[in-house]
């Protein structure tokens, strides 16, 4: 196999550890090169009373990949993307995928629908459509969590049923793999449920994993999942 090299385009933290701060150190202990965008460098994460710092503008991003190209040091074998918050940049994300697609046709993208968690949608309903009708068909894998699963399907999730629904419809947009990376159903709080399902050569291939919930709130835990199911 190739040499693994990852491009992530995610949010870096000065204090804590969210976006590439949870996902770069564990992909380089897993033997990846990564080179890292960082969307945004905020002063800490954004469930602190205040946030400083800056937005990478969707210009900014694609002078970022023109650099790259200009040197032809654009070959990369992984794209990961995490939370985004606006259109535009969600577009120049597409464009992203396309053009290291051109560079290396076998590019694995990796995506994370960040949009909310537990029906509270914490970016902008606009990106919803763009997600679904484009970002999904581009990538190879994707790691909603369940509530982000019902927005790019529309359907409610109320049982595993429902859940492996949900998953063929997201493979017939044309995503290759998908994995749910937390899920609450049932009458057991104290249990998360992970769903993941990979089609390939038309075989399907399904799983499930029932973890022990800690009784702590976590923050950046779904980016250094997302980093994980490489
Ligand atoms: N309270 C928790 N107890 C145990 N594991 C957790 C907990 N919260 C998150 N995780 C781990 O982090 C993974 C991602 O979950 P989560 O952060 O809820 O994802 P997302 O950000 O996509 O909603 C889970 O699959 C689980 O392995
Ligand atoms: C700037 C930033 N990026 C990413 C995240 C994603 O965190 P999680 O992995 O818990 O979904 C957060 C969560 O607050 C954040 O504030």
């Amino acid at each position: 196999m190739e040499d693994p090299r990852v491009l992530s385009i995610q949010s870096h933290v000065v204090s804590g550890y969210v976006g590439n701060k949870s996902a770069v150190f564990p992909l380089q202990l897993l033997g990846f090169e990564v080179d890292a965008i960082n969307s945004v460098q905020f002063s800490n994460h954004t469930g602190y009373n205040t946030v400083k710092g800056q937005i990478l503008t969707e210009k900014e991003l694609a002078e970022l990949v023109q650099g790259l190209s200009e040197n032809n040091i654009e070959y990369y074998t992984h794209l990961l993307t995490g939370y985004v918050g606006s259109v535009s940049f969600l577009n120049q994300i597409s464009s992203v995928v396309k053009h290291l697609r051109e560079k290396n046709p076998n590019l694995i993208y990796v995506c994370d629908p960040v949009m909310g968690d537990s029906g509270k949608l914490y970016v902008p309903k606009e990106l919803i459509p763009i997600y679904k009708n484009f970002i999904v068909p581009l990538a190879t894998i994707i790691t909603p969590n369940l509530f982000e699963t019902e927005l790019l399907t529309d359907i409610t999730i109320k049982n595993v049923v429902d859940v492996w629904k949900a998953v063929d419809i997201l493979h017939k947009k044309g995503c290759e793999t998908v994995v749910i990376s937390s899920a609450e159903l049932g009458d057991d709080s104290s249990i998360l449920s992970i769903f993941a399902s990979t089609v390939k050569d038309k075989s399907l291939k399904k799983l499930s994993m029932d973890i022990k919930k800690t009784a702590n709130k976590f923050t950046g835990t779904g980016d250094l999942f997302a980093s994980s199911v490489f």
